[in-house]
Order: structure tokens, then C-alpha cells, then sequence
């Protein structure tokens, strides 16, 4: 792909809940290399924002778009992964199961599973069936679905619940080897994110009205 032309460019959204506006005149450009690191607090429509970002809500106002056209089309949805609340892993099937299915619906990445598993330190975890795991494995597992697939933009809902310490500096090191590689990241987090050399933008929704 030509990163040159790589751009996440959002214009003008608002979004509207039951007649309460949660943000609106909302605009930014993500580019390459950079975070985008949504703040507000509990109920500011951060993950609102995140599954209209992921085309899976529409905005009540305003224009999403991809590399210069609206993400409604088949390119962004290969170019983009969601990692949010639910984990978007089957439950009952096992972890080896579950990220074959991953790969089998995207462009393979730059780990094998096996190596993505080792990453994540689930390796011997294979044949364990999902609702076997803990949350903290669960929410790795689903980590583990952005090594085994090639996507530049990176879409997470508050990544570090139910990880451990460990588990916390894994993401935060994956994180910043997707954009020092060129990757793109828009993200949730109530936690402090340690990634001081990296280029972050913030928006705090509970100011944009
Ligand atoms: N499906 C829905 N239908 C109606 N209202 C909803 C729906 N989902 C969320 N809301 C409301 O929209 C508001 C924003 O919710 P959202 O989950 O986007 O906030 P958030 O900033 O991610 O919050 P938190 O920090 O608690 O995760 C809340 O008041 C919530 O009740």
C-alpha cells in the first residue's frame, strides 16, 4: 500500500443518544505513525465514537474518510481491526479455532499463530476452549488477532482491562512497534499510556459540544 496517501480524516460528527448529544463538531486527521487517544469521562461516547469509526453505527452528522473516500467501501474494512468490549472471540470454541477463524477472513500478518500465542504468552493454550480462560487471557487472545493479521488501522476499546502488569508493558511494546512500522492506532484508555516518544493526539469528548 502507498502510505503516503494513508489518512483517517473525520469531519464534523456528532453523535446524538436518546436526544442527548454526546459530542458534536467533532473533527481530526490520523495519519501513519500516530495515536489517537480518545478521553472523556464514563458516558462521553468514547465507545460511541469507536464503533461509528469502525462503521458499525452511523454518525448523526459529519463524514468518515479512508484514505480519501467514505470507509463505507471493502478497503477500510481490510485495512481496519476492532478490539473492543465483547473481545469479538467465540466462546465456544478454542483459542487455536478462534484465531484461525481471524485469519481466515484477512490478510495474514506478520506472526504465525503459533508465534502470535507466544507473544501473548497463551502458547500451550491451543486446544483450551475460550470461556475455559480468564478475562485477562481472554482480552490477550483477542490481542493476539491483531499480530496474525495485517491491518494498518488499529480501532481499541480500552485495551489493558483485566491484563496485568506484564500484560500491560506486552500491549504497550506491540503498540509501538504497529506505529513506529507504520501503523495507526485509535484508542480508548483510562490508563496512562507510557508511550512518551510516540506521536499522540488527544481528544477529551466530554468537551466537544
Ligand atoms: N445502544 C445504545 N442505545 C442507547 N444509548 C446508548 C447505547 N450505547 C450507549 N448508549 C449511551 O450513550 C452514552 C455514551 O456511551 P459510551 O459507551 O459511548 O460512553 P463511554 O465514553 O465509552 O463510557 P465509558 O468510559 O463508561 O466506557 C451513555 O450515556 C450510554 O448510556
Amino acid at each position: 500500500m502507498d502510505k503516503q496517501a494513508v489518512l483517517l480524516r473525520a469531519s464534523n460528527l456528532a453523535c446524538i443518544r436518546d436526544d442527548r448529544v454526546l459530542f458534536s463538531g467533532l473533527s481530526f486527521i490520523l495519519k501513519p505513525q500516530q495515536i489517537l487517544l480518545l478521553e472523556g469521562k464514563n458516558g462521553s461516547g468514547k465507545t460511541s465514537l469507536l464503533r461509528i469509526l469502525c462503521g458499525f453505527r452511523e454518525a448523526d452528522e459529519g463524514e468518515i474518510q479512508w484514505c480519501g473516500t467514505p470507509i463505507d467501501n471493502s478497503r477500510y474494512h481490510a485495512d481496519m481491526a476492532y478490539v473492543g468490549h465483547m473481545d469479538g472471540v467465540k466462546k465456544e470454541l478454542s483459542v487455536l479455532e478462534n484465531l484461525k477463524m481471524s485469519l481466515a477472513m484477512a490478510r495474514p500478518g506478520r506472526f504465525t499463530i503459533e508465534q502470535a500465542l507466544d507473544k501473548v504468552h497463551l502458547a500451550g493454550y491451543d486446544d483450551t476452549l475460550v470461556q475455559a480462560l480468564s478475562a485477562g487471557q481472554k482480552r490477550r487472545l483477542s490481542l493476539a488477532r491483531l499480530l496474525i493479521t495485517d491491518n494498518i488501522l488499529w480501532i481499541l476499546d480500552e485495551p489493558f482491562t483485566s491484563l496485568d502488569r506484564q500484560g500491560i508493558q506486552l500491549i504497550e511494546s506491540l503498540m509501538l512497534k504497529h506505529v513506529n512500522d507504520g501503523g495507526m492506532i485509535v484508542m480508548t484508555s483510562h490508563h496512562d499510556l507510557a508511550l512518551h516518544a510516540t506521536d499522540i493526539q488527544r481528544i477529551d469528548l466530554s468537551t466537544c459540544h
